[in-house]
């Protein structure tokens, strides 16, 4: 196999004592390189845990995580900061979109941290490909739930990452959007040969994807 994505032993422990709470409680997993993955689990197992630590957002309590040649542990945060900027798009359940910017500006928003400059011919493909040719203009709040969503995946698009690692993005749109937002994310992943690892709650979103890895008590209890 490929992996993009190599996790080896991973574990996160929060608390002490009696309040211990073994969040993750040795996953080993890989990732293939190209392919769209969804993680599921009852709440409470594990799920956000480990998407956090395989972003780079949080830091295991044991084990090492690689993506591409780097391994996370050895970046400085200053430098895993920038990995995650350049390497990695993320969505959230709750699209965390910047109110007071425009749908363009949003997209896009990352890119501008950098201090780069966008790809605006790649950029106006997304856009064209998500159908928000018409709402470039508009503010986040003037949109829907699935169109704001469809900004996230645009945004998470819009720098090249190699990998997406997605949230739940489908938490808070009804069973039609949410089929028609996790077919774009899908086609685009594909269009830009991306990873994308998602976590989520409804079955038939997680039928979506190449791969399912169910997670129960911080392990991976079914791939
Ligand atoms: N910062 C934290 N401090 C203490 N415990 C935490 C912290 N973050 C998560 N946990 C605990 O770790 C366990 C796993 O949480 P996590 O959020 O990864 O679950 P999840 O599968 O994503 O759940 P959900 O589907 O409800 O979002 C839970 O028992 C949770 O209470």
């Amino acid at each position: 196999m490929d992996a993009i994505l190599k996790a080896t032993g991973l574990k996160k422990y929060y608390g002490k004592g009696e309040a211990l709470v073994k969040a993750l409680d040795g996953v080993d997993l890989e990732i293939e390189r190209g392919k769209f993955t969804a993680i599921i689990g009852t709440s409470g197992s594990g799920k956000s845990t480990l998407l956090n630590m395989l972003g780079g957002l949080d830091t295991p309590s044991e084990g090492s995580i690689r993506i591409g040649d780097t391994e996370l542990a050895k970046l400085s945060s200053e430098e895993a900061t920038v990995f995650r900027r350049r390497q990695i798009g993320f969505i959230f359940q709750n699209y965390n979109l910047v109110p007071v910017l425009s749908v363009w500006e949003n997209i896009i928003f990352p890119i501008s941290l950098d201090g780069k400059k966008p790809d605006k011919k790649f950029i106006r493909e997304i856009v064209r490909l998500l159908g928000l040719e018409k709402k470039l203009d508009s503010l986040p709040g003037q949109l829907s739930g699935g169109q704001q969503q469809r900004v996230a995946i645009a945004r998470a698009l819009a720098s090249k990452p190699s990998i997406i690692l997605a949230d739940e993005p489908t938490g808070n749109l009804d069973s039609h959007t949410s089929g028609d937002v996790i077919g774009l994310l899908k086609m685009t992943g594909r269009e830009f040969r991306q990873t994308i690892v998602m976590i989520t709650h409804n079955p038939e979103i997680a039928e979506m994807a190449d791969r399912i890895i169910r997670i129960e008590d911080g392990r991976i209890a079914e791939q």
